[in-house]
């Protein structure tokens, strides 16, 4: 399958009728590899000391461009074969990154960039130069790098003027708008001078199952992490190992098949579950279980079973919020409300999530507001009509899970799912045959 680098377009006409299910489910699906496995697996075997191999990488526009974005670095990454291979290079400039709208790429590249030995111009879709970047930029001037933001303080376009080495030491930062700012400036840390120590400043830190990823796979790959102060890490310099790996499926892609099994009723199956996972889909089952779900991983496959009724909750998903818009889809089917807090950082992702679920939901007859710092959704009678995207692969497949219980839902510009789903699609009606 090619998939499309370019910006998600913007259309409605030609919007993808979502399925409404005819029966209780009864299905397999399999579900791709992680993108924040992937894209951390990539960046850490181009930094490494020797080749790599990632078997059962993402292949989806998040993905690609990562890896476009370190070829253009000077390392090597072929990804014809089955396996990814990672040969790891001196990093060069001049260099241009195409981010799309990928937040691995923009939030994880700037500081190997730093480590090139020329200027490496960032830039991506009209979506990610809204996107918060500041932490970063600041965060690296204070270990010694130049960078240049001035048309767009804080925001892509920017340039890491790469000077072939960086002394690092100690920084703070405030990530309470997004975990990656902490991952990207981990995941390049060992290849500082002195190392890094990063404190965390801000008043709430998202994501953290995504920084523990971030710290399990440095010390997979030799490098030594201390994370025993909450919200302080000292990565110690030293190198990466070239390793060989095999990245678990994506949990949180496989979150709106498994929510279906609660809305339609039935079985739905993933194999390939990992028994423990730093990925935040590790908390789906007991999530849908608090939903209505009965759960059970059975070897390596988790089952979801519904009796196509769905229970309102009150979730506090500051350690998941990718999986917020699927969640948010659900309960707007389910039989009572729900409240979702702890996401006010959702305002920063592909789009405004807040205000897109807010606005999405509406639109079809629901009612959802928007809080301080999540959403409150009281389900109503939905109807059809076409749900807007706005760039973002989860509100696409939110739409769909809409749709699955409401006859007339369209979805806008589905193709946005290959961001990191490019099969989004045909995996839907697979699910349904
Ligand atoms: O590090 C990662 O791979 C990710 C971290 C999270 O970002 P935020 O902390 O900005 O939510 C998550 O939402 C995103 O999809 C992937
Ligand atoms: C927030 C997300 O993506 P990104 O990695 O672009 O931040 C997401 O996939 O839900």
């Amino acid at each position: 399958m090619t998939i499309d680098l370019a910006p998600a377009a913007d259309l409605v006409d030609d919007a993808w009728e979502a399925p409404t299910a005819r029966g209780p489910l009864d299905a397999t699906v399999e579900v791709p590899g992680s993108k924040s496995l992937t894209n951390r697996y990539l960046v850490l075997a181009a930094l490494a000391d020797s080749p790599g191999r990632l078997r059962g990488a993402l292949r989806s526009r998040d993905t690609l461009l990562m890896a476009q974005a370190l070829r253009g670095l000077g390392v090597r990454v072929d990804d014809d074969g089955q396996d990814w291979v990672v040969d790891p290079a001196r990093l060069r400039g001049p260099a241009e990154i195409d981010c799309g709208l990928a937040g691995t790429v923009m939030r994880f590249v700037p500081p190997v960039a730093a480590l090139a030995d020329g200027p490496v111009r960032f830039d991506g879709d009209e979506g990610a130069r809204v996107r918060p970047m500041a932490p970063v930029l600041d965060a690296l001037r204070a270990l010694g790098v130049r960078v240049d933001d001035h048309a767009t303080p804080g925001f892509l376009p920017f340039t890491v003027e790469g000077a072939g080495s960086v002394r690092g030491g100690e920084v703070e930062v405030d990530a309470s708008g997004s975990s990656q700012f902490v991952s990207g400036l981990l995941l390049a840390g060992c290849r500082f001078e002195r190392g890094l120590t990063l404190r965390h400043t801000g008043p709430t830190l998202p994501s953290l199952p995504h920084i523990e990823m971030t710290v399990a796979l440095l010390r997979a790959a030799g490098v030594a992490v201390d994370d025993s102060t909450p919200a302080v890490w000292r990565v110690e310099p030293g190198a990466i190992a070239g390793r060989d790996v095999r990245v678990e499926p994506d949990l949180s892609n496989a979150a709106p098949f498994l929510c279906a099994a609660l809305v339609v009723g039935g079985t739905v199956r993933v194999p390939g579950w990992p028994a423990s996972t730093t990925q935040p889909g590790g908390l789906l089952p007991g999530i849908l279980e608090q939903m209505g779900a009965t759960t059970s991983l059975d070897g390596d496959v988790l089952t979801v079973h519904g009796a196509g009724a769905v229970r309102g909750v009150d979730l506090d998903l500051h350690a998941a919020g990718e999986i917020a818009p699927t969640i948010a889809a659900l309960a707007a089917l389910a039989d009572s409300p729900t409240r979702l807090r702890g996401i006010a950082h959702l305002r920063g992702h592909e789009t405004d999530r807040l205000a897109a679920l807010s606005a999405e939901i509406t639109r079809l007859g629901g009612q959802a507001e928007e809080t301080a710092d999540g959403l409150v959704i009281t389900p109503r009678p939905l109807h059809g009509g076409t749900v807007r995207t706005y760039a973002d692969h989860r509100m696409a497949t939110a739409g769909a899970l809409l749709g699955l219980a409401t006859p007339g839902v369209r979805v806008q510009d589905v193709a946005t799912t290959a961001k990191t789903l490019p099969d989004f699609v045909g995996m839907w009606e697979g699910m349904l045959a």
